[in-house]
């Protein structure tokens, strides 16, 4: 399996340089040569597997020679090992026809953890046999950030900065990335939104000095192997809902685009997937997009599901290099444009994605009624981000089953949640001294050089 750049101009790598890499050297990123397939037999034989076979055998054809069967398997067992549902990923249904794919039971409650924990045992096991060590740096809303942070603690040859923006993430979020005490964790608070955070990423991966000097590596959904571990979910799901022989669509709340690109590959792959719903909160830019056909930044408003106040939505990308038939001379030119601000997506790349991608938003008085009303129908308490994808999944029901994806457990935002319902979420039992840990983090202004300064003496 090989691995090219949206951008068309960096070179072609395997599956473990291409997760090693992360950001392509022409500032596009990775994606595989040609998606494999499952034929509907393939899919019908995984019914009722555990997850981690159900794994195993959706992510074998992308990982190539990089790792063996048994040792890829062993991984995948390790990385789900620490999951608090047998399940990993179960269902719970809210209607008739609509149902909620829980996806917050790893370790720091947000979805993030299916790739992240997956992820830390496939750095580990290529970084040992390399003897190297890298520097990882993430920007984070919020969730990738603690599970980066989670994923790769204490480990020797891995050092771990998060770049969050300061004040912009829920207590909860932010007391995981600067409790644990492990000192090759770094937690940096950019003076700036999640944007800044990942411009700067992205920035210090365009500096080629910086970049071989630290050994610069990415855990955000630049990295491939990060989207790779979320297409799991939509095949298991999808099969316990009657796939392949009836059909599903799923609605996903939306910001980066990682989660929803991951259920465009499962499609590409085979599953049968009637429609794939992006979710926006009041940062819409993705469905406005959706409806002009332009892609227009107005400024982010902070809002109650601070992990989507996005509008540099780095894997729309991936998704504009496949409807513009893998030009990437094209693509590179669409994000030159969006330095000014904004691009304009052809009508034919328009109308691929719409038949491909239907979407949606929720304002913040729509995200608290949704709270409100599906705690009292169903007894459910939604996190925000959930509760954005449900209020639009309602209003996209067809005759299939519609699965919402809910992305977080609610107690990682429970001013949000009490505010809505009266409910007030707990953390579990393991979480529950959160508030009485010692926090560590350093407080940065937005200013790239800073932080590459930073960077570079926290490792020397
Ligand atoms: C809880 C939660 N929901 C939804 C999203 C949006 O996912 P994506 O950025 O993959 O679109 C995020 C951030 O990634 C998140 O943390
Ligand atoms: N919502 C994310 C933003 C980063 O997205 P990623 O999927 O590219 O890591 C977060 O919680 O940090």
């Amino acid at each position: 399996m090989r691995y090219i750049s949206t951008r068309g101009d960096a070179p072609v790598l395997n599956f473990e340089e291409a997760m090693l890499t992360g950001l392509a050297s022409d500032g596009g990123l990775y994606v595989p040569e040609t998606i494999p397939t499952m034929s509907a037999a393939e899919i019908a034989a995984m019914a009722g597997l555990p997850y981690e076979e159900i794994a195993f055998r959706v992510m074998r054809p992308f990982v190539g020679d990089t790792f063996g069967d048994e040792e890829f398997r062993g991984i995948i067992a390790r990385a789900y090992a620490g999951f608090g549902h047998d399940a990993r990923a179960p269902l719970v249904q809210l209607g008739p026809n609509h149902f909620l794919l829980e996806l917050f039971h790893g370790p720091t409650l947000a979805f993030k953890d299916f790739a992240m924990q997956l992820i830390g045992q496939l750095f580990q096991a290529a970084l040992s046999r390399r003897g190297e060590h890298v520097t990882i740096v993430g920007a984070t809303s919020g969730d990738t950030g603690s599970a980066a942070i989670e994923a790769f603690k204490g480990l020797d040859n891995v050092d771990v900065f998060i770049l969050f923006p300061n004040g912009r993430v829920s207590d909860v979020q932010r007391r995981q990335m600067t409790t644990p005490p492990e000192t090759n964790v770094h937690a940096l608070a950019v003076e700036g939104d999640f944007d800044d955070c990942q411009a700067a990423l992205k920035e210090m991966f365009a500096d080629i000095g910086f970049r071989d000097h630290v050994k610069l590596a990415a855990v955000n959904s630049i990295n491939w192997a990060r989207v790779l571990a979320q297409v799991v979910y939509y095949f298991s799901s999808a099969l316990s809902l009657g796939a392949p022989h009836r059909k599903v669509s799923f609605t996903v709340p939306t910001g980066n685009f990682g989660d929803i690109f991951a259920g465009y590959v499962a499609k590409r792959m085979g599953l049968p997937v009637e429609t794939l719903v992006i979710a926006t909160n009041q940062n819409d830019i993705l469905h406005r997009t959706m409806e002009t056909g332009a892609y227009t930044k107005e400024g982010v408003a902070p809002s109650m599901s601070p992990s989507m106040d996005i509008q540099v939505s780095s894997n729309f990308e991936r998704a504009l290099f496949d409807v513009y038939d893998r030009e990437g001379a094209a693509i590179a030119q669409l994000m030159d444009e969006l330095k000014s601000g904004q691009f304009a997506i052809s009508q034919g790349a328009m109308e691929r994605l719409r038949d491909i991608f239907a979407s949606g938003r929720a304002s913040e008085e729509e995200t608290t009624a949704t709270i409100a009303a599906m705690h009292a129908r169903t007894g459910e308490v939604l996190c925000p981000h959930t509760a954005v994808a449900v209020k639009v999944a309602e209003e996209h029901l067809g005759s299939e089953p519609m699965i919402t994806l809910s992305t977080a457990h609610p107690a990682k935002f429970p001013a949000a949640v009490e505010a809505a319902c009266g409910i007030h979420p707990a953390l579990p039992e393991r979480m529950a001294d959160l508030f009485a840990r010692e926090e560590r983090f350093t407080v940065v202004p937005n200013d790239l050089d800073r932080l590459k300064s930073l960077i570079k003496e926290r490792l020397a």
